[in-house]
């Protein structure tokens, strides 16, 4: 037996099969050795993925049980599987009971084991504060989180304070006025909606104690202190899908016991000299802002309210005149058309951190060099578009979900500080189906029609534009003052330059279209149509560590297989 520092190396038993164990810094490995001391199959664990470790022979499912014996000890981990599809891996919770010679090497295994993991993890949080929105998505939350994720946080030695909700805005509230002392993050049970509550809480919260104005847009908002998990249990659940992969609660709980950090572009949505919200996944004006006006009405129907309220207003065929105004990102950063995706471990963004964080005068409204595409702009210059838009999107991230697996923006990144702006023209029916049911596609490259399709498809459409901005104004309005979009009501005479587009399959769904649309802000509707906005790099941190690469799936071995799965 070998015991320096965090080192550790022991034989150690599984069933009747000897390994060589050893632990070191940085891994916890364990080799299989047959009657002639040969070495066979090695399993490795980063330590830092270690769950915990408990001495007997312990069970968490599908009920706890213990069994106190005196010369074995179990240790949980992260153990990996493919979710299916070629980007994001499930988790699942891995366990191996090992049994030692005496009683005194199984304390010392366990003892380093601790140990070793809180050295490598140092953002593991001790104390979380949980909200249950019960009501989000197909209104499983509570069962999510007492079943499957509370378990996980007991064994990994985290102490929660949960709260269920019982109105909405109740955890935004929590957040910005009641004592936060001791805890480590804050967790939200819910979709979207549950998670922009919690964003608002905590950015609001960082930014009143810094002495900061969140009204006025060229402020530098200060980064929170708090990390955020997210457990998904809503209807969309993009802010997961896309910063994690998958929609699957306890992957998410072990991203959050590991202590994962993400950093997360936030956009400050300002209108007049007010701050209006906050958004991260999608500012959208026409057609997302329209579906999210007509799903309201049909919220009974959880998440599918989306898909039918997206049909309807597809068959309502409309288009808005509008203007917008941005200013262009440097295109050597990244490019939304430069087919790489934002992955686990991102170049792009580990490069944006020094960027963001080096200059902290920088005031973050002055324009780096000339966008993409058909303008021609000069640096420091805005750029301005006009006519009429089946949509304006803006995402700060890919903004992938289980409808959209690549998302709205594929090459988006999470953290860079930059924003996409996605401007898709008015277009026959057909056309815009086409750029619908393109982000649909689950894969970054195959065959159509024998031609090779890369990431980011629905852009290679000539009715769309996609730019990439660092800070710019959008404001919607007809050709003509802005002042004049603001006042102008439905039911006026409209000229031919503010009709919507006719419908063309039914007057039930259509018969009513507005001249002007709505701001649709990561799910809840905005109450003002123009709007300036601003894109705050790296403001809040994620549990998470972005998508994991599914073509490289790690610790699945056949030993491995042969533990418990966890819950699966
Ligand atoms: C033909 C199939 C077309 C599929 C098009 C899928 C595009 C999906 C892009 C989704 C981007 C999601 C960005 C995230 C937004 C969320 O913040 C936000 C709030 O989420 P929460 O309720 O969980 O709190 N969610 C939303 O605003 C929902 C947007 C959903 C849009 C779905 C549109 C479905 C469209 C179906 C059209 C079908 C046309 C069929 C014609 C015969
Ligand atoms: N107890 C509650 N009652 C009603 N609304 C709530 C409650 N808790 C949270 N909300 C609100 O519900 C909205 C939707 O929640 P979310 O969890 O995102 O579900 P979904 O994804 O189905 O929209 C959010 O805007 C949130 O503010
Ligand atoms: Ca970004």
């Amino acid at each position: 037996m070998e015991d320096t520092d965090l080192r550790l190396e022991s034989s150690l038993w599984v069933g009747n099969k000897r390994y060589r164990a050893v632990l070191t810094g940085w891994h916890f490995n364990w080799t299989e050795v047959d009657k002639k001391n040969r070495d066979k199959k090695t399993i490795s664990v980063p330590v830092a993925e270690v769950v915990g470790v408990e001495k007997g022979r312990v069970e968490i499912l599908p009920q706890k049980s213990v069994e106190d014996t005196d010369k074995d000890f179990t240790v949980f981990y992260v153990k990996r599987s493919s979710s299916g599809s070629s980007y994001g891996l499930l988790w699942t919770l891995g366990r191996t009971q090992f049994s030692c010679l005496s009683r005194v090497l199984r304390d010392q295994w366990a003892k380093h084991l601790r140990t070793a993991l809180k050295t490598h993890s140092p953002l593991r949080p001790n104390k979380l504060l949980v909200f249950i929105n019960p009501f989000g998505g197909k209104k499983k939350g509570r069962k999510i989180y007492h079943s499957l994720v509370a378990p996980l946080f007991e064994l990994a030695g985290i102490s929660s304070h949960v709260i269920v909700t019982e109105r909405a805005n109740q955890a935004r509230d929590h957040l910005l006025k009641k004592d936060l002392t001791g805890f480590d993050g804050v967790v939200c049970v819910g979709g979207d909606g549950m998670f922009s509550e919690i964003l608002h809480g905590l950015i609001g919260r960082t930014q009143q104690e810094a002495g900061l104005c969140e009204n006025d847009p060229t402020v530098m908002l200060q980064p929170c202190p708090l990390h955020i998990g997210i457990i998904p249990a809503g209807s969309t659940d993009c802010v997961c899908y896309a910063t994690v992969g998958v929609i699957n609660p306890v992957t998410s709980a072990l991203h959050i016991i590991i202590g994962d950090s993400q950093p997360l572009d936030v956009c400050s949505v300002h209108h007049a000299t007010a701050l209006v919200r906050y958004s991260v996944s999608l500012l959208g004006y026409g057609f997302y802002g329209d579906v999210l006006a007509e799903s309201e009405k049909y919220r009974w129907m959880g998440p599918l309210r989306y898909d039918f309220s997206g049909t309807m207003v597809y068959l309502s065929n409309r288009s808005y005149a509008g203007t917008v105004q941005y200013l262009p990102a440097d295109p050597l950063l990244s490019s939304p058309r430069d087919r790489t995706r934002c992955l686990s471990g991102c170049s792009v963004c580990s490069r944006s951190t020094e960027r963001l964080f080096s200059n902290s005068s920088d005031p973050g409204i002055s324009l780096n060099v000339a966008s993409c595409l058909s303008f021609c702009v000069c640096p420091g210059e805005w750029v301005s578009v006009e006519g009429r838009f089946r949509c304006v999107s803006l995402t700060c991230m890919s903004s992938s979900c289980p409808k959209s697996p690549l998302g709205l923006s594929p090459s988006a990144h999470l953290a860079d500080g930059t924003g996409d702006l996605i401007l898709v023209w008015d277009t026959h029916p057909l056309g815009f189906l086409k750029f619908l049911y393109r982000h649909t596609s689950t894969q970054d490259r195959y065959e159509h029609f024998h031609i090779t399709t890369k990431l980011g498809w629905q852009f290679d459409l000539p009715f769309v534009e996609v730019h990439h901005d660092r800070d710019y104004i959008e404001t919607v309005s007809r050709s003509g003052s802005q002042q004049h979009l603001a006042e102008r009501g439905t039911g006026q005479e409209m000229t031919n330059d503010q009709k919507t587009t006719t419908p063309f399959l039914c007057g039930l769904c259509c018969s009513k279209a507005p001249a002007v649309s709505v701001w649709n802000c990561d799910g809840e509707i905005l109450p003002s149509r123009e709007i300036l906005c601003r894109i705050h790099g790296q403001l809040v941190r994620l549990y998470a560590r972005g998508i994991e690469d599914g073509t490289a799936v790690h610790n699945c071995s056949e030993e491995n297989d042969k533990c418990e799965r966890g819950y699966t």
